[in-house]
């Protein structure tokens, strides 16, 4: 890129922050303008003697809220980082010619001219060319009803933060501004090197990378349900949240950010994604663990229950299951409403011979059967987390045909990640809470189940019954996030293959030791090293188990930025120490696989899976660390 290329976008950027400042001050004029004048017609009335006047004055009020300008003029909120993305064409039409369009998380009008500078990327009319074409080729499209063609001559991806240009990536190039001067850089996971840059590891918005497969994905017109899958990394999350963000800007009146649901499959994605979401779906928008969903919509519903991780331990694999899920079905067409859920539940928990012709050789029966009873007697003070999909799905089917705010033919929208680990009767209650028309988006990768009971086979199930509800199928075909390395690997322990990756790194490491003590003490080495080399990264070390991961926090005490990921759940750089329940969903610059030994990833469906999870979360580095034979899942083949 030559300077003047470089010069002339840095002018662009300081020119659209201005527009951006006249922007924001004509909107405050306007709206001082307008609350002036409606002050002096409040003081008339309050001095106003005729009742007459009065009410002549109180309707011109009425009649005047309608007209401010706060309702027309939204604040632009991205006054530091205007746009994200450039696309320069040559049409054939002459009146327009050689165009210089931009494009951001929000449209942006120059106030003196009426000009749009910065174009809505949800705007698909224009902005199709930028994600649909490549540098160089010849377009045709139909845009605003006339058929258009020429050439793409450039796109661009820009990295912009306080006002200051810092990254420039055309198709052929990429150069970023380090210390003050511009320097060619490779063209390496970009999501990972932003995110290294702003020391916050949260997940991005993708606005200008987002490839003509996401952009398909993510503008399909669809009523119903929308079912995403791909491989680790592929950018399930991304498109879905992004698809939810299209909706809600084109279609405002079907999609009300209050009335749309995200369910996370815990507290650390739901956090992960926070920024991203706020951003992309406005804050308005409840994202939930189905938990914390569960537990206010029985709140809404007036069920008053308690939850315990102590109670029905051991019970998961079946409530959780298929067959169980049948059960209840059959529970709720043989018998009427009692007049209470709780009692409704215990009723069917206590139906011995119902649940032995559905679970058949289940010798936990005794078990459910008490549970039933202790509920009924009252005995019983806290419910398993179980049983919280199940009382949700009761109390829906108990009032099929209603509306009730946040539990039942509620939402315009809603969205589940990571739905392969959840059971077949909490998605049927997150479906029955969709309005009738189950527009939903359902993200989910098989190969990353790692709930060992919950029933695989409640997935099928529910995909099948989507299926006879309009359902729409996408696959993502290439992984971003790790590299080629290490998603070979992956493959190797997964059996999947990998498909397109989009980006190469160096080959994972294996570090075998003579015992824990030893492969502790050159961890910390290791780490103390990679903090001071990398101190915008973040680095997981992902332990089996949880215990494991307290004998490493405590080897590694003293190491700045080094903490157990469940007392400090932040995504600051530093080193974040976890056992691989916790990671799902994540990602970080680095892994550290901590001691996979036979018994811990065992060649079972559970284990590959397991381990899959836990080596895909690996952006640009993966090492293994081990002291006991290593899990034949990683020996070469
Ligand atoms: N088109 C793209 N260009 C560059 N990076 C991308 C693109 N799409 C997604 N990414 C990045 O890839 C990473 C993985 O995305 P995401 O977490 O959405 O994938 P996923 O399929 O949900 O992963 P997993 O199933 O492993 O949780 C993120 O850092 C995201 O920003």
């Amino acid at each position: 890129m030559d300077d003047n290329f470089i010069k002339a976008e840095e002018d662009r950027l300081q020119d659209v922050c201005r527009i951006a400042d006249i922007y924001a001050r004509s909107r405050l004029e306007k709206a001082s303008e307008f609350a002036e004048e409606v002050k002096q017609l409040e003081e008339e009335r309050l001095k106003s003697q005729s009742s007459l006047e009065k009410d002549r004055l109180t309707r011109e009020i009425r009649q005047r809220a309608p007209l401010d300008p706060s309702r027309f003029n939204p604040a632009f909120e991205y006054p530091d980082a205007p746009y994200l993305a450039g696309l320069v064409i040559k049409d054939d039409d002459a009146k327009i010619g050689r165009r210089h369009y931009l494009f951001g998380k929000q449209g942006l009008a120059d106030v003196r001219t009426q000009a749009q500078v910065v174009i809505d990327w949800r705007d698909a009319r224009i902005s199709r060319l930028y994600y649909e074409w490549e540098e160089g080729e010849e377009y045709e499209e139909d845009i605003n009803g006339k058929e258009r063609t020429g050439v793409i001559q450039k796109k661009i991806s820009y990295g912009i933060r306080q006002r200051e240009l810092l990254s420039i990536r055309t198709g052929r190039e990429f150069i970023e501004k380090r210390n003050g001067s511009w320097k060619p850089e490779d063209g390496e996971n970009i999501s990972i090197t932003r995110k290294e840059e702003s020391g916050d590891h949260r997940l991005t918005d993708i606005i200008s990378l987002i490839s003509p497969e996401q952009f398909s994905l993510i503008t399909r017109e669809h009523e119903g349900c929308f079912y995403l899958t791909g491989g680790a990394g592929s950018g399930k999350t991304t498109v879905a949240l992004h698809r939810l963000s299209y909706l809600l800007y084109n279609y405002p009146d079907r999609f009300r950010p209050q009335r749309c649901l995200v369910v996370m499959f815990n507290r650390s994605l739901r956090d992960y994604i926070a920024q991203t979401s706020k951003d992309l779906l406005t804050d308005r928008m409840p994202v939930e663990t189905f938990h914390s969903w569960a537990d206010k919509a029985l709140k809404a519903m007036g069920i008053k229950v308690n939850f315990s991780s102590r109670e029905g331990q051991g019970l998961s694999y079946i409530k959780k299951s298929a067959s169980f899920f049948q059960a209840l079905c059959a529970h709720i067409e043989q018998q009427p409403f009692p007049g209470d859920y709780l009692q409704d539940l215990g009723m069917f928990l206590k139906n011995r011979s119902l649940l032995q012709q559905h679970l058949k050789k289940s010798r936990r029966l005794d078990e459910l059967v008490r549970e039933g009873e202790n509920i009924l007697t009252g005995t019983r003070k806290a419910l398993s987390f179980d049983d919280a999909g199940i009382l949700l799905y009761l109390a829906g089917q108990r009032n099929k045909e209603s509306c009730i705010p946040g539990v039942l033919g509620w939402y315009d929208h809603v969205l589940v990640d990571e739905a392969q680990d959840l059971s077949l009767t909490e998605l049927k209650a997150l479906s029955m809470a969709s309005s009738s028309s189950r527009s939903m988006t359902v993200c989910a990768d098989r190969k990353q189940k790692i709930l060992d009971f919950v029933d695989s086979g409640g997935f099928d199930a529910f995909q099948l019954d989507l299926k006879k509800n309009n359902l729409l199928s996408g696959e993502l075909s290439v992984s971003y996030r790790s590299t080629a390395q290490i998603m070979k690997l992956a493959s190797q322990v997964s059996g999947y293959n990998p498909g397109r990756i989009a980006h190469e790194g160096p080959e994972p490491k294996f570090h075998s030791f003579p015992d824990e003590q030893s492969a502790l003490q050159s961890l910390r080495r290791g780490m103390e090293n990679i903090v001071r080399s990398e101190p915008g990264g973040l680095f997981a070390v992902i332990c089996r188990y949880k215990k494991e991961a307290l004998t490493v926090i405590k080897a590694l005490q003293g190491i700045p930025g080094a903490r157990l990921q469940t007392q400090e759940p932040s995504f600051k750089p530093g080193i974040l120490v976890t056992n691989v329940h916790q990671v799902k969903g994540l990602e970080f610059s680095g892994v550290i696989i901590w001691n996979p030994h036979q018994k811990a990833y065992p060649d079972t469906p559970a284990g590959r899976n397991l381990l899959y999870v836990a080596l895909t979360r690996a952006g640009k580095k993966l090492a293994v660390y081990y002291y006991q034979p290593l899990a034949t899942l990683l020996l070469p083949h």
